[in-house]
């Protein structure tokens, strides 16, 4: 089977080239010249481990090719997987004009039989308004399906996690789409759950919002932690034992970011709102999320009374490690607080730049962890790049004006750090 891939993002280029090595042809499509121009080069113009090396591998095999002919690509594919972005407006809710867009090319072009299937995020009820956006558009009267089967990859691991899914959801009205889809992921190792349309976009929503609920409960356990000297990260692990809470997503930290918690919580709370109904518990995620930070940064202000003129080693830009993706990075909020109070932030990240346009006062993007470190008052650790762990801390020491480790991701080793003579603090852990 041909297969079609709109968006060549983040989760698009991994689904194509994950079908490719599963024996499928595919193509990727996307409206971004620049970024069809480097794929076709084999150069991929994000940082993921093993893809671009896939990339190679399928582009010299002939298994993928991409293209911005969006009308000869649509023609040539019966299955089309839309994975374009599904960013949040301004009041929180999913912007679906990327997908209208695709929906209606789809429409205005399409010479045969489609079977369309959303792998973007996309609220309830998408199936249905898909459906009508093609329909609309179309000039013919050819027969379609549409179908939805979100993705559940991370970032950082999105090759291994496309590769070996826990589950594959597929949410169809029609059996010949459900077909289409199980054959696939005939070789998948893992439960096909063949649902509604309605429940599968739910499924993916509830599943994103009860992860990050995990991480606000914790983080939320963490203050408290700190109050009572109890340490959270053996809370973690003793509550993690029992296999109905099970050991993930309990590590406490700054708060939760990246391209999908923040905006996915808000959609779904939002599209409670709009049936009259109040998710309250998420309401009080996206509290915790929204203060954790200045959490950290409080402890911080009490030791060194005042950020301003003080230089502040920020480590780790990511919104977490093993991407260079720095959307809704907590290492953001930390460095704008940081900023506001007049400190001299120095940030340094193995693979993420600071964005373009930041016009933040005095920051400086270092390209050495020591050129950060040298002279700095204290250290905000936020991202737990595994290099971090492993400097030598001891040694650092005498190079920093004040030994003040603010640990955001609870990843060093309190006691080790405290005997090399640094006044440690973690968030839950002392
Ligand atoms: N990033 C992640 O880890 C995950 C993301 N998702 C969801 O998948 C969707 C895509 O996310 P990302 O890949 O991160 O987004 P992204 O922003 O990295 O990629 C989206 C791509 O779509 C392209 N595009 C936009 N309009 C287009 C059009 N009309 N025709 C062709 N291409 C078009 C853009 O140029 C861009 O390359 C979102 O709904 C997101 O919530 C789901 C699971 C994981
Ligand atoms: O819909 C999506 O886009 C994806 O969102 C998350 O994946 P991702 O955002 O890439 O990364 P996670 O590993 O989930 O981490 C998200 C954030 O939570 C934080 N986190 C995670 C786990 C934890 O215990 N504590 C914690 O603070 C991380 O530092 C990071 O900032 C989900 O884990 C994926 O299943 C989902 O497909």
């Amino acid at each position: 089977m041909n297969i079609l891939v709109i968006g060549t993002g983040y989760v698009g280029t991994t689904t194509a080239l994950v079908f490719a090595e599963l024996g499928w042809n595919v193509t990727g499509l996307d409206t971004d010249a620049q970024k069809i121009q480097q794929l076709e080069k084999g150069v991929l113009y994000f940082y993921e481990p093993g893809l671009e090396e896939l990339l190679k591998k399928h582009l010299s095999s002939g298994q993928i090719r991409f293209t911005t002919n969006k009308e000869k690509a649509i023609q040539d594919h019966e299955i089309i997987f839309i994975c374009v972005g599904t960013p949040s407006r301004p009041d929180g809710s999913a912007d679906m004009r990327y997908v209208k867009q695709v929906a209606e090319d789809i429409g205005q072009t399409m010479n045969g039989y489609k079977l369309v299937i959303t792998k973007s995020t996309v609220p309830v009820g998408t199936q249905e308004q898909v459906t009508l956006w093609i329909q609309a558009a179309q000039k013919g009267s050819y027969p379609f399906d549409v179908a939805s089967n979100p993705e559940f990859l991370r970032e950082g691991k999105a090759l291994t996690d496309a590769l070996n899914p826990d589950r594959v959801i597929i949410g169809s009205n029609s059996k010949k789409a459900a077909n289409l889809l199980q054959t696939l992921y005939q070789s998948a190792k893992c439960p096909v759950v063949v649902t509604t349309p309605r429940t599968a976009e739910l499924i993916k929503y509830a599943s994103n919002a009860f992860l990050a609920t995990k991480i606000s409960y914790m983080n939320e356990l963490a203050r408290l932690c700190d109050q009572l000297g109890v340490n959270i990260k053996e809370v973690a692990n003793g509550i993690g034992l029992d296999p109905r809470i099970g050991p993930s997503f309990l590590h406490a930290g700054i708060g939760y970011g990246g391209s999908c918690f923040p905006k996915d919580v808000s959609a779904l709370i939002l599209a409670a709102k709009q049936n009259n109904i109040e998710l309250s518990i998420l309401e009080k995620v996206v509290y915790v999320n929204q203060t954790q930070h200045l959490y950290l940064l409080e402890k911080a202000r009490e030791r060194l009374k005042s950020f301003a003129n003080k230089k502040i080693a920020v480590l780790g830009l990511a919104f977490k490690p093993d991407t260079d993706d720095i959307r809704e990075a907590p290492a953001l909020r930390i460095i704008e607080s940081l900023l506001k109070e007049q400190a001299n932030v120095y940030v340094y990240d193995p693979v993420a730049k600071l964005p373009a346009d930041l016009h933040y006062g005095s920051v400086t993007a270092s390209n050495e962890l020591e050129e950060a470190v040298k002279d700095a008052d204290a250290v905000f650790l936020c991202t737990e790049w595994p290099i971090f762990r492993n400097v030598d801390w001891a040694k650092m020491k005498s190079i920093m004006n004040q030994p003040n480790m603010f640990d955001g991701r609870n990843v060093l080793d309190s006691r080790e750090m405290n005997s090399n003579g640094y006044f440690y603090h973690g968030i839950g852990y002392e």
